[in-house]
């Protein structure tokens, strides 16, 4: 369970308001949301707040009954490799390292032994349809592609919370739809949390309920399939 209270972001202190405050959300394994929200209402700084990247200034935020607020930046950072996984426009595959070599990284960081963290990238790679590709470079896929091994890369370790941040922000429409139905059909076979911001309203159809972030918390702005 995922339980985010009365979560409140100030970047200036001298700032008349925060940029967000009373944004609350409950969701449990195997839950999914999109949020949506003007440019500069502050959502990757919400998604940033969730995975202790940037300080909040009040609420509180808990994960399978830990207060991540209350956690140090060692702590996070333990937390963050162990339970999060993360899918971002841009998708940050390392050039020098082979399809299978990029998804195992998160186990690497888990300290899990050379052969596992193989077996489990590549067998991860199949999940989304790239299994005869494991050992060939990113510079070799298309965007699209990219972004499954991305998501492959963010699944691997079985994270209990996904934060995707415009994950096909640099898709056409087509292959947009296609990355999106692998990546919240792989949340769901995980059973994870999954958090999307997202302009795209195609894209916000993919999770269970679409939120609008406002300064003054989320609201709910399901849009109809
Ligand atoms: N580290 C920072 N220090 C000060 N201000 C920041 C910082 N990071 C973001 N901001 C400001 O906070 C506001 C929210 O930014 P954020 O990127 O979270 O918005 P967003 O809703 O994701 O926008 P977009 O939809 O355009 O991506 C912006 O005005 C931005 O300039």
């Amino acid at each position: 369970m995922l339980a985010i209270e009365n979560l409140r972001k100030r970047f200036d202190t001298a700032a008349e308001h925060p940029l967000f405050e009373g944004v609350s959300l409950t969701l449990a394994p195997g839950q999914s949301v999109a949020v949506m929200g003007e440019s500069g209402v502050g959502k990757s700084t919400l998604l940033n707040c969730i995975a202790g990247l940037e300080s909040v200034d009040g609420g509180r935020i808990r994960l399978r009954d830990q207060d991540l607020t209350a956690l140090d930046e060692d702590g996070f950072a333990h937390l963050r490799r162990r339970d999060f996984g993360f899918v971002f426009q841009a998708f940050h595959l390392l050039p020098h390292l082979t399809l299978a070599q990029n998804v195992a990284l998160p186990l690497w960081l888990l300290d899990q032994d050379d052969a596992t963290a193989d077996r489990r990238a590549r067998a991860m790679l199949a999940r989304v349809g790239l299994a005869a590709r494991a050992d060939d470079w990113p510079r070799h896929l298309s965007g699209g592609e990219m972004q499954r091994v991305a998501i492959a890369r963010a699944l691997v370790h079985e994270p209990a919370l996904v934060l995707c941040d415009e994950p096909t922000g640099n898709l056409d429409p087509e292959r947009a739809t296609g990355v999106l139905g692998l990546l919240f059909e792989r949340i769901q076979d995980a059973g994870a949390i999954a958090i999307m911001v997202t302009h795209s309203l195609a894209a916000a159809a993919h999770a269970d309920r679409t939120l609008r972030l406002t300064p003054t918390g989320l609201v709910d702005a399901t849009v109809a399939p």
